[in-house]
């Protein structure tokens, strides 16, 4: 149907309803066909009882709207957005330190406020004092000193969003103030409010990929995240950036809303089995990035815990740590749609996220999962090459690097398949077509398709389907 401007009384009712000027925003369109629908039968009907039925349902709607994830996809909000993984109904503003209703309309208002754009203009990342402090029991808080800190962040590639002490509430925007959203802690001397708390048990790569980008995107605050691993070796990195850490996975259970399950696929079993049966008000979603293990298995695992336990299966990879991942993932049996937006709002903001079904985890794991490794030695290689026939090693690489770079992007926005653009570069008995001819002698192709089966077939393996 096409949208319509509201030009009857009902208008001022409903509030203004915007042009869906981004593509793929739901929500947008959701509020022109309602828009549209509630016109028409206005029009349909003369008297006031049918007017007040409309509104009713209007209202109805609005009270269902839930955050949506394609929102982060909107460039003047995904900057001061974050979703509340508690309460889908609401997001913050991390600019306003500020609860406000999943509405697209109320985030537009919002952003067109004095405050919110006095605080666009003034907003700095700023980094937590203090030193590293040993809680007793296992718990380690980590206030690193700013100048450790930055640079521990830097070599991370990240840097904080921590944040200042709450303002009261904005009536011009319909943002609901107050510290009631979850919980309240000190990070920098200052208040700040978190939306959820998460929980990492196992603090490797994954794990220090995933949480990066969470932290840099301003998903969680630092000290609302613990992180548990046996040694200390990588809780250290985690410590610089503020997350407290501990050697007890049940305390990462205890403290978390949602619990990453972020071991190696043969430790999955001995660290659930481990783990205390939860308290009858307390079932986090467990969300496992553990190759392998399926839905089925996770939720036999979990269900030594928790009764009917919320799980979701995932897929990622490591560029997920600058933004430029490939997250894959699927949703247990017991997992509400409300977690799988969740879920996809935080992965989706550390690249592109999807969710398949699970018969196709294996094969996401063979091609996205596995394959950052496989550019990596192909991009080790090009340099080798590069430096064989004289250039400089770092000039060999970053030469390298962003070939690889510039031809992803082609093929992501040409919109050519592959085949076309690789004909654009061989030229008639030129150079390319000569290379291209070694590449097929050395079966360049097959060994490429023959590593993702390899590693698809492993997934299989060690999730113990074969
Ligand atoms: N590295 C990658 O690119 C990807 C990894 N994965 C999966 O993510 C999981 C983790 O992989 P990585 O981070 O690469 O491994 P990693 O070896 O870097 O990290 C594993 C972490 O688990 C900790 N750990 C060991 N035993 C533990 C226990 N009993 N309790 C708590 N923590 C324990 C280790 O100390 C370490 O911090 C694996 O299942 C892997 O298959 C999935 C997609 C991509
Ligand atoms: O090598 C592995 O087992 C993991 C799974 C995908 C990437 N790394």
């Amino acid at each position: 149907m096409t949208p319509k401007p509201p030009s009857k009384p009902i208008k001022s009712e409903i509030g203004v309803v915007e042009e869906a000027e981004e593509d793929g925003v739901e929500e947008c369109r959701e509020l022109e066909v309602l828009e549209a629908t509630v016109e028409e039968e206005v029009s349909e009907s003369a008297g006031p009882e049918v007017k007040i039925v409309k509104k009713s349902r209007w209202e109805q709607s609005r009270r269902s709207r839930k955050f949506c994830g394609k929102w982060l996809n909107i460039p003047e909000i995904r900057e001061w957005v974050h979703p509340i993984p508690t309460d889908p109904t609401y997001v913050w503003c991390k600019m306003c330190k500020s609860k406000i209703r999943a509405h697209l309309n109320d985030l537009k208002t919002h952003k067109s406020t004095k405050k919110h754009k006095r605080n666009m203009a003034t907003y700095e990342p700023e980094l937590p004092p203090a030193e590293t402090m040993d809680c007793g029991n296992g718990i380690f808080v980590s206030f690193s000193t700013p100048k450790i800190r930055q640079g521990e962040m830097e070599v991370m590639g990240l840097t904080s969003d921590a944040t200042e002490p709450k303002e009261a509430e904005d009536p011009e925007s319909g943002v609901l103030g107050g510290p009631n959203l979850s919980s309240m802690s000190t990070l920098g001397g200052k208040e700040v409010v978190n939306p959820a708390s998460l929980g990492f048990i196992g603090s490797g790569n994954m794990a220090q990929a995933l949480l990066g980008a969470f932290i840099k995107k301003g998903l969680v605050d630092p000290p609302h995240v613990t992180a548990s691993a046996p040694s200390v070796r990588n809780l250290t990195k985690l410590c610089a950036l503020g997350v407290c850490t501990t050697h007890d996975n049940n305390m990462v259970v205890m403290k978390s809303d949602v619990v990453f399950l972020c071991v190696k696929p043969h430790l999955l079993n001995n660290v659930i089995a481990s783990l205390d049966p939860l308290p009858p008000d307390h079932n986090p979603l467990f969300v496992s990035i553990v190759t392998g293990h399926d839905i089925d298995s996770l939720e036999e695992m979990l269900s030594t815990l928790v009764e009917r336990p919320r799980v979701i299966r995932t897929m990622p990879n490591t560029p997920a740590m600058i933004g430029q991942g490939c997250c894959l993932y699927t949703l247990g049996t017991h997992a509400t749609p409300s977690d799988g937006s969740v879920m996809h709002s935080m992965l989706s903001s550390v690249g592109v996220c999807a969710e398949i079904p699970e018969q196709q985890m294996d094969a996401a794991c063979g091609l996205a999962g596995s394959g950052p490794a496989y550019i990596y030695a192909a991009i080790e290689a090009m340099a080798d090459g590069g430096v064989k026939m004289g250039l400089p090693r770092h000039l060999a690489q970053s030469l390298a690097a962003q070939m690889v770079k510039g031809s992803a992007s082609m093929v992501l926005e040409s919109g050519k398949h592959p085949g076309q653009l690789k004909d654009e570069v061989c030229s008639p008995s030129g150079t390319t077509i000569s290379a291209m001819h070694v590449l097929e002698k050395a079966g360049f192709r097959n060994a490429l398709i023959s590593a993702v089966e390899a590693s698809a077939l492993r997934s299989k393996e060690l999730g113990g389907n074969k």
